[in-house]
């Protein structure tokens, strides 16, 4: 069974008369990386925020079965500039969610420990949020979401603010926490080379359709595109990344 599943989906928004998605169809499976680009405007951030549950959508959405009507911990959301509480420590930030759910103050502390450790962020655990680089927030940003073990993860443009070197560690961070923690991934991205090197699956969008148009699986995950030194890969990735243009451009 698909945890995600969207049939003939249509999302519009109130104040606007026509929908800006249109007859969707798409599945995510359990444990996979599911990234979705497009060009600017197309309605990925729309798909995203109707999977967490922000904005109503008609046709199916359901997770595991079940329909999505509201925001809960199940989906853990990441924006590309996510807020965190200023007021708070790291790991304040961090543990703030297990807080208000039935978790014992050792359970939490053990949690945010391990997160710290995850994210490479355990000696800034006293730390305030501001005095952490844009990378260490996002880092701190996910680790929350990850905190609640939510199945889901939705990730807008989790790393859209960040310079390329930090950009490419933060991608590796996140195939390692995929390779730990039991979870599943809907990510929005720009760059190609982030969806080659991220997803198990490539969702694209065009700038008419309303609709994901393609889905492609990703035969390159894992591979790092910046340091790669091997002719024959580097051709047939690009021969890749010219057939997702192709379909974005369409
Ligand atoms: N709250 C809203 N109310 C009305 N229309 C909206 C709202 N949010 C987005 N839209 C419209 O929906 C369409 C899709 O926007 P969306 O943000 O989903 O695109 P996107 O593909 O994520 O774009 P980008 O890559 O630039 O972030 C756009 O025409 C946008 O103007």
């Amino acid at each position: 069974m698909a945890l995600i599943k969207a049939d003939h989906l249509n999302i519009k928004y109130k104040k606007s008369d026509e929908s800006v998605i249109v007859d969707t169809n798409f599945s995510i499976e359990k444990n996979e990386i599911f990234v979705l680009v497009g060009p600017s405007g197309c309605g990925k951030s729309t798909i995203l925020q109707a999977l967490a549950g922000f904005i109503p959508a008609s046709g199916t959405l359901t997770m595991n079965d079940q329909p999505i009507t509201s925001p809960d911990w199940q989906r853990g959301v990441v924006f590309q500039n996510s807020s965190l509480y200023p007021w708070l420590k790291v790991k304040d930030n961090v543990g703030f969610g297990l807080k208000s759910r039935n978790f014992t103050k050792e359970q939490i502390s053990q949690r945010v420990a391990y997160l710290l450790d995850l994210i490479g962020l355990s000696d800034q655990a006293d730390a305030k949020t501001f005095e952490l680089s844009g990378g260490m927030r996002q880092r701190v940003a996910i680790a929350r979401v990850l905190a609640n073990k939510s199945p889901l993860l939705l990730m807008d443009e989790p790393f859209g603010a960040l310079d390329a070197f930090t950009r490419a560690k933060m991608q590796q961070l996140i195939l390692d926490i995929w390779h730990k923690e039991d979870t599943s991934i809907f990510m929005i991205t720009h760059d190609l080379n982030e969806a080659i090197r991220c997803g198990n699956r490539i969702a694209i969008m065009n700038s008419h359709d309303k609709r994901i148009v393609e889905i492609l699986d990703n035969p390159f995950q894992n591979i790092d595109i910046e340091t790669l030194d091997d002719f024959d890969v580097e051709r047939k990735i690009d021969s890749f990344r010219k057939q997702i243009l192709e379909v974005i451009n369409q």
